[in-house]
């Protein structure tokens, strides 16, 4: 219990009073440095999972508690979350430098701290020499990166990403990759999910696999993969969700 970060007690989630639950008793626990991956089909219930872990979505039923300085609610902890979303979260007819001012001020960080943050994080995703220019101008790969660093400007302890590298070129991906890792050796802890699931074999300790709102694994790769004899994450996605198309 000492290393647990957050405990998933019994999560139930319905939108608009539909009758099949996105989410249906779902229980899990996530260690401190993990990095964990979520996967599962489209629809599986991803999404709606991350955005109750980091407060943006309250569960029709059940509780999440971080174990930070006590027991705490998604809610409390807010200020030690950040969250990457899969669309992107920023203006386009500012400059990224722009944007960057804008959300750290959220954030109430110091002119002088932040303005320091912006400029490192802009140099580690290889975007300061755009910094002035409009958004709107970048590449899909930059505007990935981009919606990266706004996350990470107020340092969290805790990262959501929900498909950080999706639509981007390689050299973006293994950019944004090498952040993540550097993030996770300085101890933060990383919760993503992924449809890209080399990627995904190389960088999770821990799987979390969801379908039709339900945990159907939980463990490290290695334990899943021995444990169901198969030699990789798709085939243990496949054998364990189907083959049938989720449309
Ligand atoms: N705002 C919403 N209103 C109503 N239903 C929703 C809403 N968001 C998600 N759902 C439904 O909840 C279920 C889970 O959706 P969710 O987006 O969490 O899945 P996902 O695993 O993230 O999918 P994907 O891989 O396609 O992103 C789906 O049936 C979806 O249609």
């Amino acid at each position: 219990m000492q290393n647990t970060l957050l405990h998933v007690s019994k999560i139930y989630k319905s939108y608009n009073k539909s009758i099949t639950p996105s989410l249906d008793g779902v229980d899990f626990h996530i260690d401190k440095g993990e990095i964990v991956g979520i996967f599962g089909p489209n629809g599986a219930g991803k999404t709606t999972l991350i955005s109750i872990l980091c407060s943006i979505l309250d569960p029709t039923l059940g509780s999440v508690t971080y174990f930070l300085d006590g027991e705490k609610t998604p809610r409390q902890v807010r200020d030690k979350l950040g969250f990457v979303p899969q669309d992107f979260s920023f203006f386009p007819e500012l400059t990224a430098n722009q944007n960057l001012e804008y959300f750290g001020s959220l954030y109430n960080l110091k002119k002088d701290e932040l303005s320091t943050k912006i400029d490192e994080l802009l140099q580690k995703v290889g975007l300061f020499h755009v910094k002035n220019k409009k958004v709107s101008t970048f590449s899909g790969g930059m505007k990935r990166r981009l919606n990266l660093i706004i996350s990470l400007l107020h340092n969290p302890l805790i990262l959501f990403l929900d498909e950080p590298t999706v639509g981007v070129d390689v050299q973006s991906k293994i950019a944004i990759m090498n952040l993540l890792q550097e993030l996770n050796k300085q101890g933060t802890t990383i919760i993503y999910t992924s449809h890209h699931l080399k990627e995904a074999e190389e960088f999770c300790n821990q799987i979390i696999l969801i379908d039709h709102g339900k945990i159907i694994a939980c463990n490290t790769l290695t334990h899943l993969l021995s444990k169901f004899e198969v030699k990789n994450l798709e085939d243990l996605i496949l054998l364990l969700t189907g083959s049938i198309l989720r449309d």
